[in-house]
């Protein structure tokens, strides 16, 4: 096996949601070289794991802005400083070093750094498989949809019966040379106004039904559902988006020694943690009055990497100056 080249930065930033992403452009502000590391294959967190076809309609500046377009301005407001990005890892562990700390990815990559903020969210994400979709993945069955385009001209079969579900379906229609839903119930948890607006657009919803078998040679064809009366349907698809909800927990940074609530990891003013060199910001980082938002991020994310520009050079200003004065 070729060994895994260590990465050695002045900040690791655990979690590319839009905090990471944003305190990356602050950190390459502050002339702080940085890495993210995420568990997802994609930057953007939340916005890209759940509802990048959304409008946001409360990010300052913005009257409103599409999930993805919002994740594409940050990803191109942090590149300018050459952000080192390492996705679909985990971080793992984290230990003190004699100059710094040394956090553990899950593919045994260590990153030295000399400072980790931590912009986990609600942790990492798992999508809830699809029962029938076991080695599908990579050949048709999807839980994440990076590019809309992907499926232009398929068939696709979008299951289950939240938000994310009816979302796909009608942001897959116009682009799609089909949609169909399938849900396992005849009641949905998708607001109502969203199921109206997929109905009316006349997309087949099929309920109390399950995927079955997914069958073709070796990219998928078509799929059986097993109706809750016992028939069963053959439907084209050249993809299934399972959007079944996902599950999120902070695993392995609930044993790196700092100070927890709720699931949740306890900062001062300056988003410090209980540990030297460790800050958090975004919705995993809590204090009293914290609004878990985009927004909230954003200003956190600012304050931690000015505070911890100070812990590692002491003579440096916690005012960053002005970035209208830098252009
Ligand atoms: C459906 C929905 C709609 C929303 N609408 C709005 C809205 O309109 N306005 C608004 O302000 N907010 C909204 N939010 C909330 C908003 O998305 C969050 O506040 C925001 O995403 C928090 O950003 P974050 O970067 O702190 O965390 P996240 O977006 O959760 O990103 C955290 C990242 O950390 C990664 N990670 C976690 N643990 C590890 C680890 N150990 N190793 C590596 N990576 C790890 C995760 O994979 C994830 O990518 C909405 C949320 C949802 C679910």
């Amino acid at each position: 096996m070729t060994p895994v080249e260590d990465v050695e930065v002045d900040l690791l930033i655990v979690g590319a949601g839009p905090t990471g992403l944003f305190a990356a452009y602050y950190a390459g502000f502050r002339e702080l070289s940085v890495a993210l590391v995420d568990a997802l294959p994609e930057p953007g967190g939340q916005v890209t794991a759940m509802y990048p076809e959304k409008m946001i309609f409360d990010v300052a500046g913005f009257p409103a802005v599409r999930g993805r377009d919002l994740v594409a301005a940050l990803v191109e407001q942090t590149d300018q400083w050459k952000p080192r990005y390492l996705l679909g890892r985990q971080a793992r562990t984290i230990e003190q070093t004699a100059d710094g700390l040394a956090v553990g990815l899950a593919d045994g990559q260590t990153v030295r750094t000399k400072a980790v903020l931590i912009t986990a969210g609600m942790g990492e994400f798992r999508p809830r498989p699809l029962p029938a979709g076991g080695d599908w993945v990579g050949r048709g069955v999807v839980y994440f949809v990076p590019a809309l385009d992907a499926h232009r001209d398929q068939d696709v079969v979008v299951v289950g019966g939240g938000d994310s579900a009816f979302d796909w379906a009608l942001a897959l229609h116009p682009i799609a040379r089909s949609v169909t839903l399938v849900h396992r119930r005849a009641a949905f948890r998708a607001h109502q106004a969203t199921v109206t607006k997929v109905r009316e657009l006349g997309v087949p919803i099929i309920t109390d039904a399950e995927v079955a078998e997914l069958r073709g040679d070796p990219e998928l064809s078509e799929l059986e559902i097993k109706l809750k009366s016992g028939d069963r349907k053959v439907l084209p698809a050249q993809a299934v988006v399972a959007a079944l909800g996902f599950t999120a927990d902070l695993g392995p940074i609930e044993s790196w020694g700092l100070e927890l609530d709720h699931r949740a990891v306890l900062v001062d003013s300056t988003m410090r943690t209980a540990r030297q060199r460790i800050y958090a910001a975004g919705d995993v980082a809590t204090y009293p009055g914290k609004v878990k938002l985009i927004a909230t991020g954003f200003g956190e994310a600012a304050t931690a990497v000015n505070n911890l520009a100070v812990e590692l050079d002491p003579q440096a200003h916690l005012f960053p100056g002005h970035s209208s004065n830098a252009g």
